[in-house]
């Protein structure tokens, strides 16, 4: 059996390129950017108010005029109006590009205006003030946002901003999640007393799809022969396929045959962690990758987060994630020689610290006991007792959302 450390490297070790393809901007978020986002113009593209109110030329105020004639008005999205004399002033709005004879805006709170003059309330106005200059952002053809970006909300507005209409990004992996087990019905389906309803699939599906992924969805029944079948396809098909459950000893777990009978090669098994134990690890000569892991809700999910999420960090060449820490917030015991992973709710306290309190709950099985948690705490495979107070990684979960 391996370490956390030596199963993480294999699966680190699987990494490729799944190349790049074109998507609309709106539909990109999540996705990693394949290519830089340049201004298509300055920004601002004009010397853009900022302020609704007057603008006037301040060498009118130097030499002592206090009292303008409004000229005209204009909206954001006007073209601009000029003043011609010295003591006129164009009424202006937030979002408006400032005529050239002008050179300085006053809020309407420093004004009163009364039947077309605006007068002065204030003396304090700074020549240039109340504005935003062309060009201080960016240059047009300056990088906006570089490729290898994560398209958040903020680059979805810069493709906006400078007419992107799609953007380049990287692909993501054509991931098949599979559940497996005579003793799972549909969703929609009333169980009998001895049948569960399939859930591990529909969580999978939820936290890749928070990652960009638009996974599909494979149920195959324990049969030997449609089993062997079901996963040929996959292979052929998938870049990734994601198990659930089918893996451990029992006598209608088929797929690990079926796996070694198609040639995908076993990288490992098992691995000394709670849960998630008996995860699979292997490759196909045609490259796809299965991430077996095991059935029970909290093992599949732990091992989503703990592996898969970490290679698809590594394909999609983002940085790898830098470590969150947690105070354990009780003393703990831990027997068994295997890494714990224990499930904790997380909150901070007046001294900036992130605070784990662990919730047990009745081991892998009991998934109830994920929604009540926020983050598995790893705790390390060469200790047994952990103390309150004691820092410790972090993997979170429903914490993001
Ligand atoms: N003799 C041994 N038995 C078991 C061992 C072992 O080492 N020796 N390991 C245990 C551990 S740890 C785990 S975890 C499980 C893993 O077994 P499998 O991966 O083969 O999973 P299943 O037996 O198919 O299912 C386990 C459990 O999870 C439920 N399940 C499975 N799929 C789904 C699904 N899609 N949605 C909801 N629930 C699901 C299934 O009904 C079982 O209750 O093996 C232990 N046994
Ligand atoms: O993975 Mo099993 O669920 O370790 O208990």
């Amino acid at each position: 059996m391996i370490t956390v450390a030596e199963a993480e490297k294999q699966v680190l070790a699987q990494t490729k390129d799944y190349g790049t393809q074109s998507l609309p901007f709106e539909q990109a978020l999540g996705y990693v950017l394949a290519e830089d986002l340049k201004a298509d113009r300055d920004l601002p593209p004009f010397n853009r108010v900022t302020m609704d109110g007057i603008a006037v030329k301040h060498a009118a105020i130097e030499n002592g005029i206090h009292i303008f004639r409004i000229k005209a008005t204009q909206a954001a999205g006007d073209e601009p109006v000029e003043i011609n004399e010295a003591d006129e002033c164009i009424e202006i709005m937030t979002g408006a590009v400032l005529p050239v004879s002008v050179d300085t805006v006053i809020r309407y709170e420093d004004v009163e205006i009364s039947a077309g003059l605006a007068s002065l309330h204030t003396q304090d106005i700074k020549k240039g003030q109340n504005l935003h200059l062309q060009g201080v952002d960016k240059k047009q053809n300056d990088v906006i946002a570089q490729s290898g970006q994560l398209v958040s909300p903020a680059i979805i507005s810069v493709a906006a901003s400078v007419g992107k209409t799609h953007l380049l990004v990287k692909k993501m992996p054509h991931v098949v999640i599979i559940s497996s087990g005579d003793e799972l019905v549909d969703v929609h389906e009333t169980p009998l007393p001895y049948q569960i309803r399939k859930s591990n699939s529909y969580m999978v599906k939820a936290v890749l799809k928070q990652h960009g992924i638009d996974a599909d969805i494979l149920h195959i029944p324990d049969e030997p022969v449609v089993t062997k079948e079901k996963i040929l396809h996959c292979l052929q098909h998938y870049d990734v396929l994601l198990l659930s459950g089918g893996i451990s000893m029992g006598k209608f777990d088929y797929i690990p045959q079926a796996l070694e009978e198609l040639e995908v090669e076993k990288l490992f098994h098992k691995v000394a962690q709670r849960p998630g134990k008996p995860f699979w690890f292997g490759r196909h000569n045609n490259g796809a990758l299965v991430f077996a892991f095991p059935g029970n809700p909290v093992a599949t999910f732990m091992c989503l987060h703990r592996y898969f999420l970490t290679w698809l960090n590594a394909i999609l060449g983002l940085p790898a994630k830098a470590a969150t820490y947690a105070v354990l917030g009780k003393d703990f015991t831990f027997l068994p020689a295997l890494q714990y992973y224990l499930q904790v709710k997380l909150q901070s306290n007046e001294q900036g610290q992130l605070i784990a309190m662990p919730v047990e709950g009745n081991g892998s099985g009991d998934f109830a006991n994920l929604a009540d948690t926020e983050a598995f705490l790893e705790l390390p495979l060469e200790r047994n007792d952990f103390k309150a107070g004691e820092v410790f990684k972090v993997w979170k979960f429903n914490h993001d959302l």
